[in-house]
Order: structure tokens, then sequence, then C-alpha cells
């Protein structure tokens, strides 16, 4: 299939975690987008069934797309722990039980690391950016940043597993950062600097 360009205008954000609405609407608005996400439109939450992160990245954007009848932007990320073969990776969420409580998905990683008495504490933070437009046409782009954890959580600045992440290079966790210094170096900001490559926008 070609590559298809996007054209700044409405754009769906596929998500209903309001950390990731944030930082995608920071990302995407200064170059045009105005972007709507799936809690604002009342859009169902589609189970994450595929095994990857661009699998499930795609499967959310389609959702969306379909439902809305616009183009669609989603985010699967997750937190991959070197040390425990890449958990709790696409299941990251998931690992924080219903409702979300991520303080014990950071204790269930300390606990799991502490039982295999591993001493290595790298990790990576991924993310897949996918847009689908309506007739199906889908583009998909991965990223990471990489760094290792630390105990116990610091900060409050970020969501989800950031209190814990110390990226590479860095001394303080990524919910003690500035947001707009996390934007620049994030998982998320590596995916959408390889996703420009399909905007058609001249702020790019
Ligand atoms: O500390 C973090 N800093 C980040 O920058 C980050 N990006 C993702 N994650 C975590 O990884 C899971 C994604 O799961 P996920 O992609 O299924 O998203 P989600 O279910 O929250 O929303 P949706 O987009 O599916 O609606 C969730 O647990 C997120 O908290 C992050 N944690
Ligand atoms: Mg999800």
């Amino acid at each position: 299939m070609t590559q298809r360009f996007l054209e700044p205008g409405e754009l769906v954000a596929a998500t209903h975690n309001k950390g990731k609405v944030k930082e995608l609407k920071a990302l995407f608005e200064p170059l045009g987008f105005v972007v709507r996400s799936a809690i604002e439109l009342d859009l169902e939450e589609p189970e994450e069934t595929e095994d990857s992160f661009t699998g499930n990245a795609i499967l959310k954007a389609k959702a969306a797309a379909l439902a809305t009848g616009r183009p669609a932007l989603s985010d699967d990320s997750g937190l991959a722990v070197t040390a425990l073969d890449g958990a709790p990776g696409i299941y990251s969420a998931r690992w924080a039980g219903e409702p979300r409580d991520f303080y014990a998905a950071m204790e269930k990683v300390r606990s799991e690391l502490e039982a295999k008495s591993a001493t290595d504490y790298s990790a990576r933070f991924v993310c897949a950016l996918a847009i689908v437009w309506p007739d199906g046409h889908e583009e998909v782009f991965e990223g990471d940043v990489k760094g290792h954890l630390e105990f116990p959580p610091r900060g409050d600045r970020g969501f989800g597993y950031d209190p814990i992440f110390v990226a590479e290079g860095e001394t303080i966790t990524f919910g003690e950062m500035d947001p707009d210094r996390k934007h620049a170096m994030s998982h998320r900001a590596d995916a959408f600097n390889k996703l420009k490559a399909v905007l058609k926008t001249d702020k790019v």
C-alpha cells in the first residue's frame, strides 16, 4: 500500500487515557490539528486482543475511525522491563487492575524484580502510534526511550509508571520531570518524530 499523508484538520485521539490525551494534544495541536478524544466523543473502548503494541494501536484507531468517519490516531504503549522478559509490556495497563492503581502496579514490578533477585533494573517505554482512515488505510510507527527503574516511586507530574522511570542520562524520574522535557524525549515523542513523515503540514 502506498503511503498516505494526513492533512491538518480534525483528528480523533482513540484513547480513554487522560494522560495520553494531554500529551497527544501537546504534540499535534501546534501543527494545526484539532484533537478530539474518545472520551469527549464517548466512543466505546475496544478490547485489546492483539499480541503487539502495533497490533493493538491499529485495532484502537480502526475502531475509532469506523465509529466517527474521521481519521483516528491511537497510542498503544507500555513499560518493558529487561529482567522481567519485557513484562508488563502490552499488559502495562492491565497490571494496574480495575479501577487502575499504578502504585500497586509499580509495587508489583518491584516485588517481581526482588523475587528474581534481579540486579539489572534496565527498562524501556515503548509506544506505537497508529493513524487509520475511515476507508481502512493505516500507518503505524513505533518509538521507545531507554532507561532504568528506581524505587520508591518519585514525582506526580506524569502518569502510569512515570514515577519509577529514569531515562538514560537523567537523574530524575519522568514523574518529577517538567512535562515539556518529558515530551521531548519520551517513547511517544520518538514515535511521533517518525510519524511526522506522513503529516502534511509546513509546521514540522
Ligand atoms: O508512566 C508512564 N508513562 C508513559 O508515558 C506511559 N505511556 C504508557 N504508559 C502505561 O502503559 C499502559 C498503556 O496501556 P494502553 O496503551 O492500553 O493505554 P490505556 O489503556 O491507558 O489507554 P487507551 O489508549 O488504550 O485507551 C498504561 O498503563 C500507561 O499508564 C505509560 N506510563
Ligand atoms: Mg488500553
